[in-house]
């Protein structure tokens, strides 16, 4: 009977702790979509599991300009809407909203690919002040990649249609095409790297949601036991380490007067690494977080393309046109992708449309206030959301409608040239981030997805079974995805290039 009483005390100081902490600290004054009362925001936070859309679209229209906030699982996401709060999102600096800490609490990098990357993301480095620089040099190498990896996916003739199951068949080719640049020939043809290098992300994804239910001081130890990434470290080594090592007995026995020491993404990083004193094992763990960020990212994002091209083949035709133009002029180069204005609107379109769901995503180290006066407290998780602020009228007429041309058309306005490309970032326009954090390998996504899209147009007819139907995309909790399972049929032109 004592016992039954003292349990009754002790749920009744719980509860009225948890409502005390509800309405006093924390995110009260924000408003919420979804319930907001303790426990029962566990409603909207299962609701946001097949519904994000819809719910950021609610938030979007009752709160534009403003805050709201979501309920997920393990959080809260506040979610900053409109231009002017974007832009000073954007502006805030790291010590105040940490890009890094974010990922941290949503990838448990620490855990995922170790303290070391975590502390020192160089590989973001690398692909700023290398990758982007090299493009022009690299682009025989992806070009190569390109035709021999469509050659290998997609051998169709000219006679009959062949269906292509789309995602997996483009996360395969990207996987190649992007590691002939990352680690080079002929790994980036390995069977295994390549699925290693594809399945990881859904290796870190799992570690991730199993840490995210145990405590702070937990983690470490959790971590270290039920690591599922540690496995795809130790055969990361296993194809990459003797590469790597027989590298670095060459830096170490040649110094300078190495003559022919290669000039590629592998040799960037285990340069950067070594002067900072890491060892194999980070190497590894770089090359593995460089393709964790590109290769779903560019997959989906061609697929999406695609999947418009193939539902309405009239948009073949004047794309083809231009690449055949643009070609005969210059050549498979990077300035011949630079020149590519209707491909280069057809991809930024697809992206606007069905790219991330939300973007910006942001940790609050300190307590902030908009200049509004808008109150987020240190620890939020702050997002912006892409897609409400992408299908908004009043940033995009008809913003609804795919519109290949829409920006390619902005781009002949005066004073508009050098605006509104693929890469682009804006207020209005955050697929791929804005300002700071913004994605520093869009340029190589770009010129890699474009050059991938011209391939397409100038050596394949392409089209659904079900003519003109495009098949929706999948949304699951905040993120958005292309149909996984849908097939397009590709047929090979009579005169390809
Ligand atoms: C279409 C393809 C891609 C899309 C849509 C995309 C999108 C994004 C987005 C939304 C962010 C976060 C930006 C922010 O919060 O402000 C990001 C960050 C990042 N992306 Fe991409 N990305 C793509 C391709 C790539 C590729 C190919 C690479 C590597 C070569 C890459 C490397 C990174 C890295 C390293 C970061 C973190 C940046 C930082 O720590 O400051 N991404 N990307």
């Amino acid at each position: 009977m004592a016992d039954s009483a003292l349990y009754t005390y002790i749920l009744a100081a719980l509860v009225a702790i948890l409502l005390y902490r509800w309405r006093f600290v924390n995110l009260y004054d924000i408003p919420t979509i979804g319930p907001s009362v303790p426990f029962l925001s566990y409603i909207g936070a299962i609701r946001l599991l097949s519904h994000a859309k819809d719910m950021l679209q609610e938030g979007y229209q009752k709160h534009k300009g403003g805050i709201f906030k979501i309920a997920m699982l393990d959080r809260w996401l506040v979610v900053v809407s409109g231009p002017k709060l974007v832009e000073e999102l954007r502006k805030l600096p790291d010590e105040q909203v940490s890009f890094l800490e974010a990922a941290q609490d949503l990838v448990q990098m620490k855990y995922t690919f170790g303290h070391e990357v975590h502390d020192d993301p160089i590989h973001v480095e690398i692909i700023r002040a290398h990758l982007t620089r090299h493009i022009a040099s690299i682009f025989p190498d992806v070009r190569d990649e390109i035709v021999s990896a469509f050659n290998d996916h997609i051998p169709a003739t000219s006679d009959q249609w062949m269906p292509v199951s789309v995602l997996p068949v483009m996360q395969n080719i990207v996987a190649r095409v992007s590691n002939r640049v990352f680690v080079g020939l002929p790994m980036c043809r390995h069977e295994e790297y390549l699925r290693l290098a594809i399945t990881h992300t859904m290796t870190v994804a799992r570690t991730r949601n199993l840490l995210t239910w145990f405590p702070e001081p937990l983690k470490p130890i959790i971590g270290f036991f039920v690591n599922e990434s540690r496995r795809g470290l130790k055969h990361g080594k296993a194809y990459l380490g003797p590469t790597i090592q027989d590298r670095l007995n060459k830096m170490r026995d040649f110094g300078a007067d190495w003559s022919d020491k290669p000039d590629d993404m592998l040799q960037w990083t285990i340069d950067l690494a070594t002067d900072k004193g890491k060892g194999i094992g980070q190497i590894v763990q770089y090359v593995l977080l460089t393709n964790f960020a590109a290769i779903h990212t560019s997959s989906n994002s061609f697929t999406q393309a695609l999947y418009h091209l193939a539902a309405n083949p009239e948009y073949i035709k004047p794309l083809r046109e231009e690449v055949d133009t643009v070609i005969k002029e210059e050549g498979w180069t990077k300035v011949a992708m630079q020149k590519l204005k209707k491909l280069d609107s057809f991809m930024r379109e697809s992206q606007r449309m069905n790219g991330i769901n939300v973007s910006l995503m942001r940790k609050a180290m300190k307590d902030i206030r908009f200049s509004n006066g808008l109150f987020i407290p240190a620890g939020t998780m702050i997002v912006a959301p892409a897609v409400a602020m992408h299908m908004d009228d009043e940033n995009y007429t008809n913003a609804d409608v795919f519109d290949p041309w829409r920006f390619s058309d902005l781009r002949g306005e005066e004073g508009e040239i050098t605006k509104h490309q693929f890469v682009s970032t804006s207020v209005d326009y955050i697929a791929f981030g804005h300002g700071k954090h913004a994605c520093p390998g869009r340029f190589f996504a770009a010129n890699e997805l474009k050059a991938m899209l011209a391939h397409t147009v100038m050596n394949y007819d392409v089209k659904f079974e079900n003519e003109g139907v495009r098949p929706p995309n999948v949304w699951f909790a905040t993120t958005v995805s292309p149909d996984p399972t849908a097939k397009v049929l590709f047929r090979k032109r009579q005169d390809c290039f």
